[in-house]
């Protein structure tokens, strides 16, 4: 679905290829009733996208970079890959690289986006017809669900079908490889769906290849003091959090030489 202009670039004279600030678009936005563009609204949009911009990337990195240095296979064949663009790749460049990608959607997966329930009204009524995936007895009836009616899915659900991502709980890039793997991308739901689905998926794409490239590719890194637990989801705090105690993600790192590119 296309967004739908507040406003603001016909107040500002601004050109068609010129973007539209955050702030801005709450204070010249037409179709906000005067008592919302006020500084608590200003100060919500700031905060959700300070919140959102920095801690679902980072949580995302620290499940890649736990499991790339845990599992040495699967460092090797991703710095391989990396080894075959220049080392100062832009995001297009590394968006093309097969396994990169496939990195970053089981990062995702496993990061589940947010893990509270998201609800969803649809203004038209709608005929649910379970995928073949579905695959508990009794259940493959289609239901028709009224207009308007509150819905909701778990991220935690989805990412963890067996059906769909066997072994759910293991890290394998593997899955997001070939016909098979871009058939699951549609059960990809780490920035959920729809009209609210995240603001910055691009963002957080360019981010993490960018991030993920520079650091495989400059450092060598030994985990340290980590373990699984520093990266499961072990609490619900509407993200998913590891071990209470945990530090987080640590790891020994000494810069490399790489002569490739
Ligand atoms: C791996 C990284 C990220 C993940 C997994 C993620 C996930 C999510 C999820 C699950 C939502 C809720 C969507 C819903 O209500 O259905 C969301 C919303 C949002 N995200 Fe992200 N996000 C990520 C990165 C970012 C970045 C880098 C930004 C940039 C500032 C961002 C900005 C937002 C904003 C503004 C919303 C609210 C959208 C709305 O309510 O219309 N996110 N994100």
């Amino acid at each position: 679905m296309k967004a739908q202009s507040t406003g603001a670039d016909r107040k500002s004279g601004r050109g068609p290829n010129e973007k539209e600030a955050v702030y801005e678009s709450v204070l010249v936005n037409e179709s906000l009733p005067p008592q919302e563009r006020t500084l608590t609204r200003l100060e919500q949009e700031g905060a959700l996208l300070a919140l959102a911009g920095t801690e679902s990337p980072a949580l995302s990195l620290s499940i890649i970079f736990y499991h790339l240095l845990a599992n040495p296979s699967i460092l090797n064949r991703l710095r391989a890959e990396l080894e075959t663009v220049p080392i100062d790749a832009s995001w297009p460049q590394l968006e093309k690289l097969p396994y990169l990608m496939a990195v970053i959607e089981e990062g995702n997966r496993l990061s589940f986006g947010v893990t509270a329930r998201i609800g969803r009204r649809a203004y038209e009524e709608l005929i649910f017809t379970p995928s073949s995936y579905v695959t508990t007895p009794g259940t493959r009836k289609s239901y028709t669900i009224p207009a308007r009616t509150p819905m909701s899915i778990s991220t935690l659900s989805v990412h963890t079908t067996q059906s769909i991502f066997p072994d759910p709980f293991t890290f394998d890039p593997e899955r997001w490889l070939g016909e098979a793997g871009r058939g699951r991308k549609r059960f990809q739901m780490a920035f959920t769906k729809g009209s609210r689905k995240c603001l910055g998926i691009e963002l957080a794409s360019a981010e993490l290849c960018l991030v993920i490239a520079a650091l495989v590719r400059s450092f060598d890194m030994t985990l340290y003091e980590t373990d699984a637990r520093d990266v499961s989801f072990e609490h619900d705090y509407q993200i998913a959090m590891p071990k209470l105690e945990s530090k987080g993600v640590r790891a020994t790192v000494k810069l490399r030489v790489d002569n490739s590119g």
